[in-house]
């Protein structure tokens, strides 16, 4: 465990749209012993992500979008199914989650819960995602959802049931995603 963080250098390797950082540190360990690191550290900024549950149907709201990254690694058709999230901007958490909802799905919902913070990946990326979840049912839509601008994002209501299956196939395989419907599992709420 590192006593002590001495930023050597904190260089930007490019911040055409995100940032990518170098950075160089010391950490100073109990011992006294000091380990030089150079690291680099993408920043897309933080997170939201909220997943639509109804009880009575034993549904739930999620999107499918094109996603480059996952194309570029092995995902064929690069279309990925998620729960509805996009980035903060300026907006405190629970807002940028109900934003998010509408834009994305069109369910304005009421009462949000708040689940946990997590960074999703912490070896090299800054994102930390807040997770929500909230009941919808049919009278929170306000539109047909699909996202802004260029989005151009499906919006799916499906069984709890069949999203659990989509998990253990593989064919749901966004990590947000994966840990919000097993919340709901957990919880028992949809059984
Ligand atoms: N021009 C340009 N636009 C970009 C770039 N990267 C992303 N965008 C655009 O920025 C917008 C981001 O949409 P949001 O809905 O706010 O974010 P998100 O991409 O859905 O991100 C959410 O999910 C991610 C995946 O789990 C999360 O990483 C992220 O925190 C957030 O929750 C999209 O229109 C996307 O096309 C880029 O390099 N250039
Ligand atoms: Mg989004």
């Amino acid at each position: 465990m590192p006593l002590k963080i001495d930023v050597i250098k904190d260089k930007i390797l490019s911040d055409n749209y995100f940032i990518l950082r170098n950075v160089t540190y010391d950490l100073t360990r109990n011992d006294g012993e000091v380990v030089r690191h150079k690291r680099e550290v993408y920043d897309r900024g933080n997170g939201a992500t909220i997943m639509l549950y109804n009880r009575d149907k034993k549904t739930v709201v999620l999107t499918r979008q094109f996603r480059v990254a996952t194309w570029v690694n092995g995902n064929k058709d690069g279309m990925l199914i998620e729960a509805c999230a996009g980035l903060l901007d300026a907006d405190e958490p629970e807002a940028c989650a109900r934003k998010e909802a509408i834009e994305e799905t069109g369910f304005q919902v009421g009462a949000v819960e708040k689940l946990f913070e997590l960074y999703m990946s912490p070896g090299g990326v800054t994102e930390l995602i807040h997770f929500f979840m909230a009941e919808y049912d049919d009278s929170h839509r306000t539109w047909a959802g699909g996202g802004v601008e260029d989005e151009d994002i499906d919006v799916l209501e499906i069984p709890f049931t069949e999203a659990l299956e989509k998990v253990a196939s593989g064919e749901i395989r966004d990590g947000k995603t994966v840990i919000l419907l097993q919340q709901l599992q957990l919880r028992g709420v949809m059984a």
